[in-house]
């Protein structure tokens, strides 16, 4: 599911949005008390319209800025909530294989993705994610969340229209078929950050074609906690539940039901970022 955190994944989608790509907009979210889901569209030809997208929060969920960054750009701000259902556009979407970028809050998927959108800020885009909470005075329809109420999210949930979709706080998060396959008609790659149960989800989805999975691992239990201690955008509390819940996704990265196809351990930041780009973009991507 998007990434949905105990606190708003809409803040951490925003602000993740606003860090990568210099905007002034952007979404995305995840359903994760922790994380959210961050959905950005690359490119794979140049483009010559600007898009929006990114979101995970629950992955959204250790950090309060991490929601699903996406990131807007204005052409599809404005654009009204995709009629999502299960039926994809197979064609595109394995012709423009969305990317799956996961792990531990603070294992570095907002530093690299930053990284990847400067070198690459013409090619792009964010889808918007759905979500029932009601809209916060700056929020526009479209822009940050499609904000749907409880029925029409419920039914494209029974339509099998999201890849991912979790509930958090009282509130429903979820990214769209429609949204990342636009992305994917656009000729343009999706990046979607999302938490660990998004990603069974993703892996599982009965009409959604397997996306590419990247995990990015922290180096060791007490570099991350160092990281999260000195990106000092926590109180103690959110430190030790994202570095609970890091426990159970390397837990899970090293079980056999995991779907990753790519293991980066974030150690040395330029190496690292190098991995990641090679996976996304590379000649054997
Ligand atoms: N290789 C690295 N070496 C040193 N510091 C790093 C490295 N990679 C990331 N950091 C720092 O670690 C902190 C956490 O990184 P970042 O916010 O990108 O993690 P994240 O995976 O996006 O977390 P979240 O899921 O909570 O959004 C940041 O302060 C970042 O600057």
């Amino acid at each position: 599911m998007p990434l949905t955190l105990p606190q708003s994944s809409a803040p951490l989608q925003q602000s993740l949005s606003r860090q990568l790509l210099g905007l002034g907009a952007c979404r995305a979210h995840s359903h994760s008390p922790t994380t959210h889901t961050r959905t950005l569209a690359l490119p794979s030809a140049p483009l010559g319209q600007t898009h929006k997208g990114a979101s995970s929060t629950l992955l959204r969920s250790l950090r309060l800025s991490s929601t699903a960054r996406c990131f807007a750009l204005s052409a599809l701000t404005m654009a009204p909530p995709p009629p999502a259902t299960g039926t994809v556009d197979t064609h595109a979407i394995e012709t423009n294989r969305p990317i799956v970028i996961s792990g531990p809050s603070g294992a570095g998927k907002s530093t690299i993705l930053k990284r990847l959108f400067e070198e690459f800020p013409d090619k792009f885009g964010f889808s918007i994610s759905h979500t029932t909470r009601s809209p916060r005075a700056s929020e526009k329809h479209g822009r940050e969340y499609h904000f749907v109420t409880k029925e029409e999210f419920l039914d494209l949930v029974d339509q099998n229209g999201f890849i991912e979709h979790a509930q958090f706080g009282g509130n429903h998060y979820g990214t769209s078929i429609k949204a990342v396959e636009d992305i994917a008609e656009q000729g343009r790659i999706c990046i979607l950050d999302i938490e660990m149960e998004g990603v069974k989800q993703v892996a599982m989805h009965p009409t959604f074609p397997r996306p590419r999975f990247l995990f990015l691992s922290p180096p060791s239990e007490e570099v991350l906690e160092q990281r999260l201690r000195g990106r000092a955008s926590d109180k103690e509390e959110a430190i030790q539940k994202r570095l609970k819940q890091s426990k159970v996704e390397m837990e899970f990265a090293k079980s056999p039901e995991a779907p990753h196809d790519k293991i980066v351990v974030n150690d040395d930041l330029d190496k690292a970022y190098q991995e990641v780009r090679e996976f996304i973009i590379g000649k054997n991507a």
